[in-house]
């Protein structure tokens, strides 16, 4: 039994791909799907568990070990920079992390010009690292959630988020300006369980990256 896996979930946006994709490499976690508010599926017959995690908190679980696997974005990644190993780029999930800004702010706007800049974002170690790269002072207020409401009641000019359809910026006048990074889903895994479990994570690696290729 000391070979069982755990696995860590994200609810949300990428859960039922995530579902879908072990499905495909006859991991079977589909009764996680069904309304509930258990927190931990046991699957004895798979020999594994899955744990259903806020998406930011999954890397907390797989770098203390409670879980050996986990799915992420790689926004998430990104923020927190935790000491995970990150082999398989799952390729969904897929969308953009921006700088936006007011239309009217655009017009006239040069990204090459800013010296000192206010930005609300949920990722305030991503965007600290991406102005200082850029040699430009920014005063970033972390807000966790509607990013986009900041600029229209001047709790900053801008922006960094992420983007997908597009239609967030749109319907709230803001557009974009800057492209910081791609975000697709991310496999990770506790570097002591790749050593321990060796054979079982190498084995699911294996299979994912065959599906996704
Ligand atoms: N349009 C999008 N907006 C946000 N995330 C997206 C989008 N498209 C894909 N994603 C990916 O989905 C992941 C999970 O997003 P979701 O909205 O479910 O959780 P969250 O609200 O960001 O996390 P938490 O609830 O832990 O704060 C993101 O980390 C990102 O990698
Ligand atoms: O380009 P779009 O397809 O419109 O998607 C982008 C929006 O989706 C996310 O928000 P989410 O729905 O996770 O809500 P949040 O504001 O609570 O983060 C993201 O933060 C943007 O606001």
């Amino acid at each position: 039994m000391n070979n069982q896996l755990t696995i860590a979930i994200p609810k949300g946006r990428i859960l039922t791909e995530s579902i879908e994709l072990f499905a495909k490499i006859g991991i079977h976690l589909e009764s996680m799907l069904e309304d509930s508010r258990k927190l931990i599926f046991e699957y004895p017959e798979q020999n594994l568990r899955a744990l259903i995690v806020r998406a930011t908190d999954v890397p907390t679980y797989v770098e203390y070990g409670c879980a050996d696997l986990g799915i992420v974005g790689k926004d998430t990644l990104l923020e927190q920079d935790k000491d995970l190993y990150e082999p398989l780029d799952l390729k969904f999930g897929y969308c953009r992390m921006m700088v936006a800004e007011p239309v009217n702010l655009a017009k006239s706007d040069d990204p090459g010009r800013w010296s000192h800049i206010r930005v609300a974002t949920k990722y305030p170690h991503v965007a600290e690292k991406y102005f200082a790269s850029k040699g430009v002072q920014a005063e970033i207020i972390k807000l966790y959630g509607s990013i986009e409401l900041g600029p229209l009641v001047g709790l900053s000019e801008r922006i960094v988020d992420l983007v997908s359809t597009g239609e967030t910026l749109r319907q709230n006048g803001l557009v974009e300006v800057e492209t910081i990074a791609e975000i697709t889903t991310r496999l990770v895994v506790n570097r002591a369980s790749l050593k321990t479990k060796h054979q079982r994570i190498r084995g699911i690696i294996d299979g994912l990256e065959k599906i996704i290729s």
